[in-house]
């Protein structure tokens, strides 16, 4: 039976930071809480994020991501714990962030009645930038971020793709170095999630921080380090790949003419945590402890019928399966 496990590749940024100031960890936190009356949004949550890097929290809906992001942003004090930003302990001295840090929410803030080059100058002017350096500097963005026909236009005459750049356009005229993003591609397509991804990797080259939150497996992929929340509690974290070599279940596909009738079966045995249709195919999680998954599947469920074609090959993790593993989610 075959075994498709790759070797890891370097996930590491290439570059280190090399703004003349820069800290080696951008954000460092420190067991940061935040209750609501009886609810606790975000429970001890301690890291740190490499300057220049990009980092992603991953989690299901309500698991704390955008608290996180606006405690660490200084617009929401923690119950308990810190935080620095930059180096800079927030909130007590987050006013000193306000033109180092840029922040572009799951909801797009652009101003409805403004057109794109009003938003981009308008965002200008709140960071003191006038005349001749502004023009300079809302072309460059209109460039960068492909809205050269669009300057015109107001946000709520375009796609969701081309709304994301004016955001991004406008979160990063400043020049910040470090960039929050709370599920910036929400209502996007796969096409201009991969564009959009291009520009995030153009900006941490030139030694911006991102700290990005999604609920995409194949966003979180693309960081180079990733943390996975549930429930407002750290499940994991570190760099994606170690996290798919280092996963604690075997992964087993399973193809033949009779998966559907398996399926519940399978998902009943005691050292499966996951089982989930793919297609043609069932992807099985199987406790690490068990020594062979594969001859462990095939002895507990029922002989194959003649001329059934039943395989089952241990195959290389994915993300969906450490996040699976990691938290409580059953994936059917
Ligand atoms: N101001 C608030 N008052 C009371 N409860 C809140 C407040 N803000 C957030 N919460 C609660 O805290 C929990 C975490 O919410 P949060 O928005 O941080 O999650 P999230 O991971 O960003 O979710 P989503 O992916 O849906 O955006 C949720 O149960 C939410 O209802």
């Amino acid at each position: 039976m075959a075994d498709s496990r790759q070797q890891p590749h370097s996930s590491q940024p290439t570059h280190a930071g090399h703004r003349p100031d820069a800290v080696e960890y951008a954000i460092e936190a420190n067991r940061l809480t935040r209750k609501f009356g009886p609810l606790t949004a975000v429970d001890q949550v301690s890291l740190q994020v490499p300057s220049a890097s990009i980092y992603g929290f991953l989690g299901p809906n309500g698991c704390g991501k955008t608290t996180m992001i606006r405690m660490l942003c200084g617009l929401l004090s923690p119950t308990a714990g810190d935080a620095k930003i930059l180096g800079i302990a927030v909130p007590e001295h987050a006013e000193q962030l306000r033109t180092r840090t840029g922040y572009m929410t799951q909801k797009f803030s652009l101003y409805e009645d403004l057109s794109s080059e009003e938003n981009l100058k308008f965002i200008g002017r709140i960071y003191s930038l006038s005349g001749k350096a502004l023009i300079r500097r809302v072309d460059e963005l209109v460039e960068t971020y492909e809205l050269s026909t669009l300057r015109n236009r107001r946000p709520d005459a375009m796609s969701g793709g081309q709304r994301q750049r004016l955001a991004l356009a406008c979160a990063t005229l400043h020049k910040p170095d470090l960039l929050f993003l709370d599920e910036p591609t929400s209502s996007v397509d796969p096409e201009n999630r991969r564009k959009f991804w291009e520009k995030l990797f153009d900006l941490c080259d030139q030694g911006t921080t991102i700290l990005v939150s999604t609920h995409f497996m194949d966003e979180a992929e693309r960081c180079h380090r990733l943390a996975i929340l549930e429930a407002g509690q750290l499940r994991t974290e570190g760099d994606p790949q170690t996290l798919m070599n280092n996963l604690q279940s075997h992964v087993v596909e399973l193809t033949g003419s009779r998966l559907r009738d398996l399926k519940t079966p399978i998902q009943r045995l005691p050292h499966v945590k996951s089982v989930a249709q793919q297609g043609a195919r069932l992807r099985v999680l199987v406790d690490i402890g068990i020594e062979h998954p594969q001859a462990y599947l095939a002895q507990q469920l029922p002989p194959p019928a003649p001329g059934d074609d039943f395989q089952a090959t241990l195959v290389r993790p994915n993300l969906e399966d450490v996040f699976v593993t990691v938290t409580h989610s059953e994936r059917q």
